[in-house]
């Protein structure tokens, strides 16, 4: 048997966690990883992701190399993946979560609150935008949002250029570049819920029509943390169930509530709001830890059909596909 095909994007995040979980699979099967670059029309297009509706497209091209079997298996940032699975194909592993949190790069080591009056904030993110305008608007600061997008380079690039004040990026994504000592704030949750998903990766496979395939869902299955695996099922349950993509202003978080060492219940939280941050609308839940696929599924569901009650839909503008 030869190496194990890895199927990745090519950028610095894609290569450096693409990299991190070939060692890891080398582990428990035994076998040699190699990777295969994958270009994606995520990366080539200029347009920006909210336009183009954002849903699948760092993800399609992976798929397609996996499906025609180029390649064994592939890593995807969860955040980045639609939430419908195709049914030739597999989540075999959605291994420990990372920090969740979304991070502030600012000049002069500024934190989010230190930011001075008119201060220009960059992100691509529809997400970020309502939910860092809704908080300045409660909070008498003024501040401007800036639709930027380009790799993490390029993005950290317009705070060191003086172009902007600001930008908000995934704490996980600049710790898997090796970049997070530039953070000079990591935003709490309560105040920018992170994407559903965020800080998790999912490694994809077809869904074992072969014995080797099979083998391999199997080996992988022993990267999968299962507390991972629940809180993000039921967050991309509650994106699916408000029908929106991955670019629509919908942040999920699920955590677990402990009393000391004991868990308790599983927290579920959910916003979703207009990019000019007038209106949110936030709700969370907490039950029991589910058990279950299909628990998961159903608490994304309720939260979803509250968040819908009190005017989510009407929130979310130009639906993703
Ligand atoms: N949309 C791009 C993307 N997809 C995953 C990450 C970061 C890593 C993660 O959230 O797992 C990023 C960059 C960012 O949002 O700053």
């Amino acid at each position: 048997m030869g190496p194990l095909r890895l199927g990745t994007r090519r950028s610095k995040l894609a290569m450096s966690q693409s990299g991190k979980v070939a060692d890891a699979v080398s582990q428990v099967t035994g076998r040699p990883v190699e990777l295969v670059e994958i270009t994606t029309y995520g990366d080539t297009t200029r347009e920006h992701l909210a336009q183009i509706g954002g849903t699948g497209v760092f993800v399609t091209a992976l798929r397609d190399a996996l499906l025609r079997g180029e390649v064994d298996f592939a890593v995807h940032s969860l955040k980045d993946l639609p939430t419908t699975q195709p049914d030739d194909l597999v989540l075999a592993a959605v291994p420990r979560r990372e920090d969740p949190r979304d991070a502030l790069v600012a000049r002069d080591g500024l934190r989010f609150t230190d930011l001075p009056d008119g201060a220009r904030v960059g992100t691509g993110s529809p997400r970020r935008m309502a939910q860092l305008n809704a908080y300045a608007r409660g909070h008498g600061m003024r501040i401007e949002t800036v639709a930027i997008r380009g790799n993490v380079d390029t993005r950290i690039g317009y705070v060191r250029k003086g172009e902007l004040d600001a930008v908000v990026l995934a704490a996980a994504g600049l710790s898997r570049i090796g970049r997070i000592d530039e953070v000079t704030d990591f935003l709490p949750v309560d105040t920018v819920l992170p994407a559903p998903g965020q800080g998790a990766l999912a490694i994809e496979c077809r869904a074992g029509h072969t014995a080797r395939d099979t083998a391999l869902v199997a080996a992988l299955a022993g990267l999968d943390d299962p507390f991972t695996r629940v809180a993000v099922t039921a967050e991309r349950s509650l994106l699916a169930s408000l029908e929106a993509g991955c670019s629509a202003p919908v942040g999920a978080l699920a955590d677990l509530l402990a009393d000391g060492q004991i868990v308790k219940e599983m927290r579920l939280r959910g916003v979703v709001g207009t990019t000019d941050g007038s209106t949110l609308v936030q709700l969370s839940t907490t039950g029991p830890v589910p058990e279950t696929h299909d628990q998961a599924m159903a608490l994304g569901r309720e939260l979803a059909a509250e968040m819908l009650a009190k005017g989510a839909a009407g929130l979310m503008g130009e639906r993703a596909h």
